[in-house]
């Protein structure tokens, strides 16, 4: 699965919420888009994944237009994990992850043991089997966040967007979903607040600042104390980790910045 978006602009009102971007994930990339908050993440996601309409730019999927592909292929080609995890009506967590299944299936079908298998393996996957049988509305935040990333699991696309897939989660959870999402071996687009985390996981990160992309690159490329400083005025020391090898961020307070 590939992605390009070119020249993708939208606004809420008078002002551009996202002006001009372009990016690209290629198969099998797990890209994070990064930035402070307002700057536009989750603005691009919705209009990536069909929430929003763009109202400039094009967003093509494999070479194909997205903006005029029938809903029920591209649910079948991506699956999205927002950031809204309230769902209308109260659904048991089962039923909620089973309608992961339903792009796989025609109106008047019902699940079938396969479907049934999916969604228990996608659950006991996020630690959740075990409160199938529980009301969603009833959960915990975190709860609810791996329910979803069940639900998108179950859908069993190869291109997953993530939209702070972790932000409720505790840190267990944190390195949990993600190492499971690299392990799934899809391609990958998230938006993600933690950057130790995208410096982790991601191969290549873009940075919206004011709805534009500013930078792009590896994480070593992007996450250099001066571009963190400009980005979100925060001082930080970056360094390699020597147990990880990747990038280990520490942001400094007030008092430390001078030795920096
Ligand atoms: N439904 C909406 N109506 C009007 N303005 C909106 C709406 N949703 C977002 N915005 C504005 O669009 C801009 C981009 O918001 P967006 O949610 O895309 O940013 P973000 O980078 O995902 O932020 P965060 O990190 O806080 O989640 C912000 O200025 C925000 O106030």
């Amino acid at each position: 699965m590939r992605l390009h978006v070119e020249g993708l602009t939208y606004s809420y009102g008078e002002k551009d919420a996202v002006d001009q971007v372009s990016l690209q994930v290629e198969r099998g990339e797990f890209v994070g888009l990064i930035g402070p908050n307002g700057s536009g993440k989750s603005t691009v996601l919705k209009n990536i994944y069909r929430g929003l309409t763009p109202d400039r730019g094009s967003i093509k999927l494999d070479g194909e237009n997205l903006l005029t592909m029938p809903y029920k292929k591209s649910a079948l080609k991506m699956a999205v994990v927002g950031q809204e995890n309230e769902v209308p009506f109260d659904f048991l967590v089962e039923e909620i992850v089973a309608m992961g299944r339903s792009p796989h299936k025609k109106l008047f079908d019902i699940d079938n043991v396969h479907d049934k298998e999916i969604v228990h393996h996608a659950l006991e996957h996020m630690g959740m089997a075990h409160m199938a049988k529980r009301s969603y509305l009833n959960l915990s935040g975190g709860e609810k966040q791996r329910v979803l990333i069940a639900r998108a699991i179950a859908q069993e696309s190869d291109f997953l967007i993530l939209d702070e897939p972790t932000n409720h989660l505790d840190i267990s959870y944190q390195m949990q979903i993600f190492d499971f999402i690299k392990r799934l071996n899809v391609t990958v687009l998230s938006a993600i607040h933690d950057l130790n985390l995208a410096a982790l996981y991601c191969d290549r990160l873009y940075v919206l600042k004011n709805g534009k992309i500013v930078l792009q690159g590896t994480p070593e490329e992007v996450l250099t104390a001066e571009h963190i400083y400009e980005v979100y005025g925060v001082k930080s020391s970056v360094s390699i980790h020597p147990v990880t090898g990747k990038l280990a961020i520490t942001y400094l307070p007030e008092a430390l910045q001078n030795i920096a």
